[in-house]
């Protein structure tokens, strides 16, 4: 990734939210934050895979992925999406902290149940089979209003790969890009897997950012872009298996393999908004 110099971001984070550790596999009585527990590793070596026993979710190596963006850009969604392919249709339900649990029950999760559970951030497992090899993405929502940053900035250094999302319906969010970056600069691995994601192109109506603004910020920045929507699953599953694609490439190096082009990939497979309105 080849990331320029931004100016000082001027999103003065007010105070976090008061911590509040979990206990293992019990609910909070409410919103709080956990502290990463054993499961989360540092960036660098991908974790080896181990088969996760009664789950299913055997693989060969795990990433940490993780969405960032403005609060509202749909980050939740995105990720419900891509893990239930469902939409959170209806009332905003802002995401207000971090958990390092699973939802409860595997396999029984539903638009309801998500919207139960956005009140705090539950990191999601996928197994992808990507050229024959099992990668785990563990991937996890962030809290994108402001007075969360600073505790959010905290798990960057953990990710391997993470997703910036703006709203093209909301010129704000994607003015706001340039201060994110600023962030992940900051406080990311510097060899970060980083796509930017305008999301929402299903309300082609509503649109304030037009598709060649995106282009040339992630050109200006060298990062890999597409347009997407949680609501009609427009590019949602291709920017997950890109993120994997990259990430498994760069874990096993083998010389003999071609190798893969992020920009190239995510140019040539994303589709238009105008393929999947509804
Ligand atoms: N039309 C449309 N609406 C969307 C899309 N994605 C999300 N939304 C709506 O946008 C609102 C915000 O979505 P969320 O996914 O909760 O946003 P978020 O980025 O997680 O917000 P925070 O948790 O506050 O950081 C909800 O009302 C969603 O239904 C999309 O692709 N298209
Ligand atoms: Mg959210």
């Amino acid at each position: 990734m080849s990331r320029k110099k931004t100016p000082k971001s001027k999103g003065a984070s007010a105070p976090a939210a008061s911590v509040l550790p979990a206990a293992n596999g019990s609910r909070p009585a409410r919103p709080g934050i956990a502290r990463p527990g054993p499961q989360v590793r540092p960036n660098g070596p991908p974790q080896l895979g181990r088969p996760s026993l009664g789950s299913g979710d055997f693989y060969d190596v795990t990433f940490k992925v993780m969405l960032v963006g403005d609060s509202g850009v749909g980050k939740t969604c995105l990720l419900v999406r891509f893990k239930d392919g469902a939409f959170l249709a209806g009332t905003f339900i802002s995401t207000v902290g971090i958990d390092f649990r699973e939802p409860p029950t595997r396999g029984q999760h539903c638009p309801s149940r998500w919207a139960q559970w956005s009140w705090l951030v539950v990191f999601q497992n996928k197994v992808l089979d990507v050229d024959g090899m099992k990668v785990k993405l563990q991937i996890w929502d962030t809290a994108g209003q402001e007075r969360f940053r600073s505790v959010t900035h905290a798990y960057y250094r953990d990710a391997h790969a993470l997703l910036l999302l703006y709203d093209v319906t909301n010129k704000a969010s994607f003015d706001n890009i340039q201060a994110w970056l600023t962030e992940i600069q900051e406080y990311a691995q510097h060899d970060v897997v980083l796509m930017l994601l305008g999301n929402k192109v299903d309300s082609a109506q509503e649109r304030a950012v037009k598709r060649e603004d995106g282009e040339k910020l992630a050109k200006e920045y060298g990062l890999p872009f597409m347009e997407t929507s949680a609501k009609t699953g427009l590019n949602v599953d291709l920017a997950f298996t890109a993120i994997a694609k990259e990430l498994k490439q760069r874990s096993t190096k083998a010389p003999s393999e071609p190798r893969f082009r992020l920009h190239d990939y995510v140019k040539r497979e994303g589709r238009g908004a105008s393929c999947c309105t509804p």
